[in-house]
């Protein structure tokens, strides 16, 4: 029998019911109590619904759910706790927070770890902070354990997820070692007593199977430092301790958003001691076969978990082609060694679908094509059913009507775009004049000072924001009250950056719910969520919105509400926009095209919109291409093309502007190294990047690379809640300035500001421009 599993489950809840607790617990307005009997009701609450969908007993993950990221709950859970908050004097609960987001109270002041994005998602992770004399041990509880025991107790029996040894360690940055410090020789042994112990425990509980999310098994992990030796070592030390220790559990080696491919390797040399591998046949279904094979091989059976249904996005799955791949599986390894499950953990998607009245009245068509959370475990079971010979002739021929509906429905195809994008040509991918010549042009129009502040675009959405626009939406004020309530906003926000004596003003994005959602509001080709949240960072979410067909621009997006910002100052204000690199990588984006197609139809559409920008007079463009790093391959072998494409759609963007106009992109995520060349091709006229939580010594590549355009790395975190000092700032700026020729040197936050209180931002933003002020002094 083939059995239905899964990997991981979202966990802020129907309706983010986790987010508002959690930001309550922090406001103060609920009690610890509160918060525990809350996260208890929605961990039960998807527990059952995934029981329910007919995922099999043994086989529905716990350990999954986090108040802020399980990445953090490992460390937290082995006592990987940097010293600056283990002796704060404060509850656990607290000490966790604190870790995650900063501690400031009376006269302590903690900055929060550093923050991440999860692979090539959306997903942020706290990483992993060791020490060398790291000392690894069991927290007062074991949430691992707890959570087990919990689910037992309703009568479900779990899966543990565990983050596994090898990949936590390599994702852990170790403070005060040089670059030879090898963190599995050092770690590996330090590490294994902590896990034994909590394996331990979990046997006590009753647990059978443990899944170990090894993913670093999908990245090009073999290196000087990380030699195969070494690797190869630290699987078997860690597995084989494992397997001695605890031989009653059975361990499943979950790999996910991307191939294995030689990294099988690693597996092999532990296959004796692990029971099961899961491989991600979504993103990588070319692995079928070798792994399949591989795992043939093996002296020893073992279960290949096939994530067969795509835990990234939300297409309803083609069923039939699912049970084709499955059955590869079972003719080869047995129907007893295979699990059917999804691609990932479904944290990247949506909790249902059946609470989307808009769609499902509006756009009953796309509605038939979808498939969230809930609607992917039935279609897990399904797979799991109908390869086990069960009757489930109706489900498919129903699937199969709705997935060549999709497949040919004249909602998706404009022929008249996709010849738009056939008549791209190289001219339309460079601005012509070099920068040395655009930056005296533009200083002839913009005048700037040396060190010019500004800031990334959002202020504010505080909550008179968000409540003004959700009684727009339920008709409860008229659409002009509406506009006059923004313009309002966009007027204070920019009286307020002249008072702080900022350079280059922005308007505050006070129309826009996100970055991304607000432009595929205006587009065609795209539908709209009501609950479609996916967790982005902490308490944070995002409701990537639909693209479903080609894309079109049917009139200006921003044009009014800039023209509008600019008549409010003197002092230049940046057109902002959202790059097609970063549209797509934050919508759920069309499958049946490649990537990059999808992405030059939106650069075309972004760069009619920089047009009209520059002719309505706006002087300084800023298109973000924030989650430009986020979405390169994880293997180097794919990033070649990736980066080809992904440069050309943002020149394709932006290279419509005469010298005189000055273009700037913002990035998250300070991991430039590998892409550094491709950042230089950008040729934009400013850079600003997210880095206050990063090394100062990534600055480097821009002096190593020769970057010679204006750059403004981020002098502060702006997703934490404490303010900066001006000393702080001012000592970031002086650091910086080692990496940083003074002539190409913005000062700005690290990225917009829509998270944070006017509270925080006033006094941040004033300590800011004064370090602005002084640095023009010094140099
Ligand atoms: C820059 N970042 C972004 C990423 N991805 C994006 N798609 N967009 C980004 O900006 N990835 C990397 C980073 C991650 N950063 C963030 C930062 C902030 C948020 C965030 O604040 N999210 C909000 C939801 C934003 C939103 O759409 N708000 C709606 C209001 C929806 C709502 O909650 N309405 C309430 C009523 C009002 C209220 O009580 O507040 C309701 O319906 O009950 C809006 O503005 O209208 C969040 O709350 O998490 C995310 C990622
Ligand atoms: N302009 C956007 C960029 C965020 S990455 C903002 O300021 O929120
Ligand atoms: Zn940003």
């Amino acid at each position: 029998m083939v059995t239905a599993t899964n990997l991981g489950f979202g966990r802020i809840g129907i309706k983010r019911q986790l987010k508002f607790l959690v930001e309550k617990y922090w406001n103060g307005k609920v009690t610890y109590d509160e918060l525990i009997e809350g996260s208890k009701n929605l961990r039960a609450a998807h527990w059952t619904a995934q029981k329910e969908a007919g995922i099999a007993d043994g086989h529905i993950p716990s350990n999954d759910f986090s108040y802020y990221d399980h990445v953090l709950d490992n460390s937290f859970m082995i006592g990987a706790i940097p010293e600056r908050y283990q002796k704060l004097d404060i509850v656990p609960v607290e000490r966790y927070f604190a870790m995650a987001r900063g501690y400031q109270r009376d006269d302590i002041d903690v900055q929060a770890m550093e923050m991440k994005k999860w692979y090539d998602t959306n997903y942020h992770f706290i990483v992993p902070e060791l020490v060398e004399n790291q000392e690894f041990k069991l927290a007062y509880k074991v949430k691992a354990v707890d959570e087990f025991l919990e689910a037992k107790e309703l009568g479900i029996k779990t899966r543990p997820v565990l983050q596994g040894p090898i990949t936590y360690l390599l994702q852990a940055k170790v403070k005060g070692v040089d670059a030879s410090f090898n963190n599995l020789t050092h770690f590996v042994p330090r590490i294994i007593p902590v896990y034994v112990e909590i394996l331990k425990r979990l046997a006590d509980a009753g647990a059978e199977w443990i899944q170990f999310d090894e993913s670093y098994l999908v990245m090009d992990i073999v290196n000087e430092k990380y030699t195969k030796e070494i690797i190869q070592n630290a699987y078997q030390t860690v597995y084989k301790a494992f397997k001695e220790a605890v031989p009653s559990l059975k361990f499943l080696i979950a790999t996910y958003f991307d191939k294995v491919d030689s990294n099988i390797e690693f597996v092999e040399a532990i296959a004796n001691e692990i029971d099961g591998l899961h491989i991600d046949l979504v993103r990588a279904p070319q692995q079928l076969q070798p792994v399949v094979e591989k795992v043939k091989s093996f002296s020893k059976k073992i279960v290949l978990s096939v994530g067969v249904i795509d835990g990234r996005n939300i297409w309803k799955t083609d069923l039939s082609k699912a049970i084709k791949t499955v059955q590869v599986a079972i003719d080869a390894l047995g129907s007893e060694n295979v699990f059917v499950a999804p691609s990932c953990s479904l944290l990247h998607v949506p909790h249902t679908l059946s609470t989307e009245e808009n769609i499902k009245n509006n756009s009953p068509e796309v509605y038939d094509w979808l498939s969230f959370a809930v609607e992917k475990l039935d279609e897990i079971s399904t797979v799991a059913k109908a390869v086990n010979g069960e009757n489930v002739s109706e489900k498919l021929e129903a699937n199969q009507k709705s997935i060549n509906n999709r497949s040919t429905s004249p909602l998706i195809h404009k022929p008249e775009v996709k010849e738009a994008v056939k008549n791209v040509t190289p001219e339309m991918l460079t601005r012509g004049t070099p920068f040395a010549e655009r930056i005296v042009a533009q200083q002839k129009i913009l005048n700037l000072p040396k060190f010019p502040t500004t800031t990334i675009g959002s202020y504010p959405q505080s909550k008179e924001v968000r409540l003004t626009r959700q009684k727009f939406r339920k008709g409860e004020i008229t659409k002009e009250e509406y506009d006059q309530f923004i313009k309002d906003e966009t007027l204070r926000c920019i009286k307020k950056q002249e008072e702080y004596g900022l350079d280059v003003i922005v308007h505050g994005e006070f129309e826009r719910t996100d970055m991304v959602e607000f432009f595929g509001e205006k587009m065609e080709g795209y539908i709209f969520s009501q609950f479609g949240w996916v967790q982005s960072y902490g308490s944070r979410c995002v409701k990537p919105p639909i693209l479903y067909g080609d894309i079109v621009r049917p009139q200006p997006m921003t044009v009014e509400m800039i023209k509008y910002a600019q008549t409010c100052t003197e002092k230049p204000v940046k057109g902002m926009l959202t790059g097609p690199v970063t549209i797509l990588q934050w919508s759920f984006v069309r499958d049946d095209q490649p990537r990059s197609t999808t992405a030059y139809q939106l650069a075309l559409a972004i760069r009619k919109e920089v047009k009209d920008l520059e002719e309505a007079g706006i002087k300084v463009i800023q298109v973000d291409e924030a989650a430009l790093r986020e979405g390169l391959p994880l293997r180097k072998a794919d990033q070649d093309n990736y980066l080809q494409w992904a440069i050309d759609t943002f020149l394709l963007a932006t290279c419509c502007v005469k010298p005189t106009t000055q273009v700037h992109t913002h990035m998250c995520y300070s991991d430039f190294n590998d892409i550094f060349t491709s950042i230089k091709r950008m040729d934009t006229d400013a850079i600003t990047i997210e880095n206050s939580r990063s090394d100062l010594k990534l600055l480097n590549a821009f002096k190593q690379y020769g970057y010679t355009n204006g750059i403004g790395p981020g002098m502060y975190d702006i997703h934490s809640p404490r303010v900066p000092s001006y000393e702080e700032i001012l000592e970031r700026a002086r650091e910086t300035l080692k990496y940083i020729d003074s002539e190409l040197l913005w000062i700005n936050p690290d990225c917009g500001l829509k998270t944070r209180g006017w509270a925080e931002v006033e006094p941040s933003l004033k300590n800011l421009v004064q370090v602005a002020v002084t640095l023009r002094k010094e140099n």
